[in-house]
């Protein structure tokens, strides 16, 4: 072992972070965690440091548990830390490394990024989608009236018809609606799959090579299916604009923007198809987890609710619903928003960043290849950075007496540097309006059964995306105007 130890601090230009102890030939295999992976490392971050260093089969593994380290890495040395893993499960077995957040970095995933860019690069160009969340939201509203029971399919849908509009210029017309079920069927299993540690193949590529007969080779036929799916979610919308399109009839969306003009080559095409499908796969669970989160968090914590409710009819009274416009004045609102993106981490561990030179980084050797995994989570409960981090306290982010606000949960949740998420001004906007149209109309409290008040329980999943636990919440209009409000007539007009 001594001589072995020799050899490699001879080959190694700095030592490797700190970590768990490895063994032989293994590794650190049964030190990475397949459940809720952020709790173990935040266990490392506290014994290790803000950088912990794993090695499973020859494949180095870097956590990161701080916001200056992360960007530090990430951010200041975007052109080495940028690109993504070979992901042998999601990407290779199901095909998403054709989509964005697969894409190897170099000049197609440039391509990729100037469409988001030109499409809701900055708030001004996610304004053009006002009307449609606002609409789309009003909508929700009357079916969460209707029946407040099945919350988290009204909010699924919502998203998925949001989303559609946008990406395919698709309006969502009637329940059930083909389309958003298959996008909800993709980014479910999409986050499924991805899951750290979900599947052995991600940590034995070799496994891909097992006949699907093979004992123990369940994950083939699982990755057959979700092909399937990821296939007709590429294709089928796609078709639906180009058909409108040479009918005439086709709305301003993302994909006949960019399908617009003479020559649009094979490529281009390809490109703009799989832009589409990486919008509304990444838009639709991410905004999803943080929507329902946010009818969790006013369940268990009612004087938060007040106060926004009071706030809100301070500003917009109770004759209309609160439009974009109110925003800058309704700062309590927007500390809520931001509390809810910090509370509930919809991407606790992120999503993985590959090395693609060696490095040598606050004197530790980060080599070539190494994937980087930063513990989104921790950094947004990090006692460093907020007082008492398990609290739902919105004020946090309000500047009183002296007190400055504290850190952006923005600098965290949508990732880092050159792969930060492309819809973070769509996702602020969408759950902002969610939120105050919600609370401006509704009351949310915990259900009471056999006279028995039941508390939900804060249990995230694990999964690249996680979500609230299902949980009962009473949801009812604030008063008979509130009522009529929600019952009005909500019309796209956009
Ligand atoms: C609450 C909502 C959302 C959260 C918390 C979120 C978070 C994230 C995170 C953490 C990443 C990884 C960044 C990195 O690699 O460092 C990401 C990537 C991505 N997000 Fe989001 N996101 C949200 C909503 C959206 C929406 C609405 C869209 C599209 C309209 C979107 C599109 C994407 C895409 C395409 C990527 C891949 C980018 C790349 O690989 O270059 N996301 N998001």
């Amino acid at each position: 072992v001594y001589l072995v130890k020799q050899v490699v601090i001879k080959k190694n230009p700095a030592p490797y972070p700190p970590g768990p102890r490895r063994w032989p030939l293994i590794g650190n295999i049964l030190d990475m965690p397949r459940i809720k992976p952020w709790v173990t490392f935040t266990e490392w971050g506290q014994k290790y440091g803000d950088i912990t260093h794993i090695e499973i089969l020859g494949q180095h593994i870097i956590v990161l548990n701080s916001v200056k380290t992360a960007m530090d890495m990430m951010d200041s040395k975007s052109t080495v830390y940028s690109d993504r893993p070979v992901i042998p499960m999601t990407g290779e077995l199901v095909g998403w490394k054709t989509s964005l957040p697969l894409q190897p970095y170099g000049d197609r995933f440039r391509m990729f990024r100037r469409h988001f860019h030109k499409v809701m690069g900055t708030c001004a160009a996610v304004d053009i989608y006002n009307v449609i969340k606002e609409v789309e939201t009003h909508r929700f509203l009357k079916r969460v009236l209707a029946k407040p029971d099945q919350l988290q399919e009204h909010v699924r849908r919502t998203v998925g018809a949001v989303i559609l509009r946008i990406s395919h210029g698709y309006e969502v017309q009637k329940n059930n609606d083909p389309f958003v079920n298959l996008a909800n069927r993709v980014t479910t299993q999409a986050s499924q799959g991805s899951a750290p540690g979900a599947f052995m193949v991600d940590i034995l590529p070799f496994l891909a090579k097992v006949p699907a007969w093979f004992p123990g080779a369940g994950f083939k036929r699982i990755a057959h299916e979700w092909r399937g799916t990821l296939e007709e979610m590429v294709s089928a919308p796609h078709k639906f604009v180009k058909d409108q399109m040479v009918a005439g009839i086709a709305p301003v969306s993302f994909t006949s923007n960019l399908l617009e003009g003479s020559d649009v080559s094979a490529e281009e095409e390809h490109v703009v198809k799989w832009s589409a499908l990486s919008l509304c796969a990444s838009g639709t669970d991410t905004t999803v987890s943080a929507i329902y989160s946010l009818f969790l968090a006013m369940t268990l914590f009612p004087d938060v609710q007040k106060k926004a409710q009071a706030e809100i009819d301070a500003v917009v009274g109770p004759d209309r619903f609160p439009t974009f416009a109110d925003r800058d004045s309704l700062p309590y609102t927007d500390a809520l928003v931001k509390e809810i993106l910090r509370w509930h981490v919809v991407a606790p561990t992120g999503f993985p960043h590959r090395v693609t030179e060696d490095d040598i980084h606050d004197g530790y050797y980060i080599p070539k290849g190494s994937i980087v995994l930063p513990n989104i989570w921790f950094m947004l409960n990090d006692p460093r950075t907020y007082a008492n981090p398990s609290q739902f306290n919105p004020e946090r982010f309000l500047a009183k007496d002296g007190k400055k606000p504290e850190t952006e949960p923005r600098t965290a949740c949508f990732g880092f540097g050159r792969r930060i998420c492309p819809g973070l001004h769509l996702a602020d906007a969408f759950i902002w309006i969610s939120t105050v149209m919600s609370l401006a109309v509704f009351d949310i409290s915990k259900v009471v059964e056999h006279g028995v008040e039941i508390t939900p329980e804060v249990d995230p999943s694990s999964g690249t995306s996680s979500h609230p636990k299902p949980f009962k919440c009473s949801i009812k209009p604030r008063s008979a105007i509130a009522l009529e409000l929600i019952e009005q007539d909500a019309k796209l007009s956009a």
